[in-house]
């Protein structure tokens, strides 16, 4: 320091002190723009640390324990492992969890978010904790969330366990994939558009999408917040469903509208959970808008024959309005600020490939966004709408009247699952699990998901058979609805998948969650004692 102060003054003595200024001006401003993305080499080490830390804890335990054979414990479902521990059978330290966590980042694949770590741990977190779940592992997401991939810049891809060629899914894949390989035995995501219930689908695995604020949202990190006319929800994903319902009951205890008074004081209704009343199911084998791959049908169908032997009623029911629900009311509603909160934590970040498209044509400007979609209106009218929904609502007042075509919309649904006296609801999950970059290529098809954050109904995922070579030959013949590129990508995406698995979606009106579990442990139990499809 001493040697440099001399040079600064005859510095200063021949430049002169306000041009030192300048620079020293110069440089400050450089160092407030470095680029985001310059922190993503630090995180890599710092994974590749904790990687290592890893291996030499399991290492250790390995020569402690020589017999100790982990398999049987993580294959145990969530009650019966909570019911050893209790009786001091086990005793186990393992259990969850991608949120706010004291003293972690939570970066939605996100550089600007590097080196934030939280100050204390998010409500389901701090819940979590004091029943005695022990969060070991924060799991990889995709990129801004906004994907239904699971892949980022700083952590990369996650792969789908059961078949790496293809992805687990998104965005919250890191914890489908986890939890597919016996990894964990609870996990949580958060879904705007099918990301608790697509990496379930891809993985294999449950999942649940309970109605907005059910269970709190503070201390979750987001790429985009405020956004009113689609509903981002947190939300459990596990091996089984009475592994949901244990980590729901827990969840919805006293402490839960204590520490967050905007979360309604309900706790769970076990007589509805528990209840053996037959039930009235509506159920759809194609949503209308984008043609279901032949296991989506397959499965849809192997239920619905199951649950009517059992004694339940089923009944068709169609979607009404799908393609203004999805191309106007989804996207214009999760994109009403033109992009602008989405592209402002991209800067000074490296885009992922599974976001590149969506950030391309955000980026265009206005004018150019409103001529392309003008010229594509007839050659191809699903990307063309899309560029017309991505420029934005435009002002507040139309952002208000945004908000009120959802409403309308979800009451005329109400109102036509109420003239069928319907108690729940069955439909297809999208799956088989697509290749590796395929999700931002034939992103229309989360239309089978993205429907219920619009609505905002409980929606819970789980596997019920698995992808035979007779659906792989009937997909030769996918033609799609539109016969555009995302029909052409979709059919591409699902291909070679026999023997992976196939989901349905259990659905229920807003506050339902317990009526929504029942019927998935239902159909649990239903599919769990079928005889395996022929590959
Ligand atoms: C040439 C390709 C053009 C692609 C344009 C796509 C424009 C936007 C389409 C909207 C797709 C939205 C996907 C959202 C997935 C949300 C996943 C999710 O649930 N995330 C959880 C966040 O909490």
């Amino acid at each position: 320091m001493g040697s440099k102060m001399p040079g600064l003054v005859s510095l200063s003595y021949f430049l002169g002190v306000p041009f030192l200024l300048v620079l020293l001006g110069a440089a400050l401003l450089h160092w407030r723009q470095t680029p985001a993305r310059n922190k993503i080499p630090r995180a890599q080490k710092r994974r590749e640390k904790a990687l290592q830390q890893m291996e030499a804890l399991a290492q250790r335990l390995r020569q402690q324990e020589p017999d100790l054979d982990p398999k049987p414990i993580l294959e145990l479902p969530l009650l019966t492992l909570a019911q050893k521990l209790q009786d001091e059978e086990l005793s186990l330290e393992s259990v969850l969890c991608s949120y706010l966590e004291q003293g972690h980042d939570s970066t939605c694949g996100l550089a600007q978010f590097l080196e934030k770590p939280a100050a204390k741990d998010g409500i389901i977190v701090q819940i979590l904790k004091a029943q005695g779940a022990i969060p070991f592992v924060k799991t990889n997401v995709a990129q801004t969330l906004f994907s239904f991939d699971c892949s980022n810049p700083i952590y990369g891809q996650t792969l789908n366990p059961l078949n790496l060629q293809k992805t687990s899914g998104g965005s919250s894949g890191g914890e489908g994939a986890l939890l597919a390989g016996r990894g964990s035995i609870l996990g949580f995501g958060t879904d705007t558009g099918g990301s608790i219930r697509i990496p379930a689908s891809f993985c294999g695995i449950c999942g649940l999408k309970p109605t907005g604020f059910r269970l709190s949202y503070s201390g979750i990190a987001s790429a985009v917040k405020g956004k009113k006319s689609v509903t981002t929800m947190a939300g459990p994903m596990a091996l089984d469903v009475e592994s949901l319902v244990l980590s729901l009951k827990v969840l919805l205890s006293e402490d839960m509208h204590q520490l967050d008074p905007t979360v309604p004081p309900i706790p769970f209704r076990e007589e509805v959970y528990f209840s053996k009343r037959l039930l009235r199911i509506g159920y759809y084998e194609s949503d209308g808008f984008t043609q279901p791959s032949p296991s989506m049908v397959r499965a849809v169908r192997l239920t619905t024959g199951l649950l009517q032997d059992a004694g339940h009623e089923v009944i068709p029911f169609s979607i009404p309005q799908i393609e203004y629900a999805m191309q106007h009311l989804y996207k214009g509603g999760l994109n009403a600020d033109g992009g602008a909160t989405l592209l402002e934590k991209l800067e000074g970040d490296l885009v992922d490939p599974c976001m590149k498209g969506t950030v391309t044509l955000l980026r265009l400007p206005d004018l150019l966004k409103c001529l392309l979609a003008r010229i594509l209106k007839h050659t191809n009218p699903r990307l063309s709408k899309t560029l017309e929904e991505l420029r934005g609502v435009g002002t507040p007042k139309k952002l208000w009247e945004q908000h009120s075509k959802v409403e309308k919309y979800q009451h005329e649904f109400i109102a036509k699952w109420r003239s069928l006296d319907l108690d729940v609801l069955l439909a297809p999950a999208l799956d088989p699990a697509f290749y590796i970059s395929y999700p931002a290529k034939a992103s229309e098809s989360m239309s089978y998901m993205g429907l219920y954050n619009l609505l905002n109904f409980p929606v819970g995922v789980l596997p019920v058979t698995r992808v035979t070579v007779e659906d792989e030959k009937e997909l030769a013949f996918y033609k799609g609805y539109y016969g555009d590129t995302f029909d052409k990508n979709f059919q591409e995406a699902v291909r070679g998948s026999t023997g992976l698995p196939v989901a349905v979606q259990c659905i229920a009106l807003p506050w339902e969650e317990e009526l929504c579990l029942r019927f998935m442990k239902e159909v649990e139990t239903l599919t769990k004692n079928q005889k395996e499809p022929k590959e």
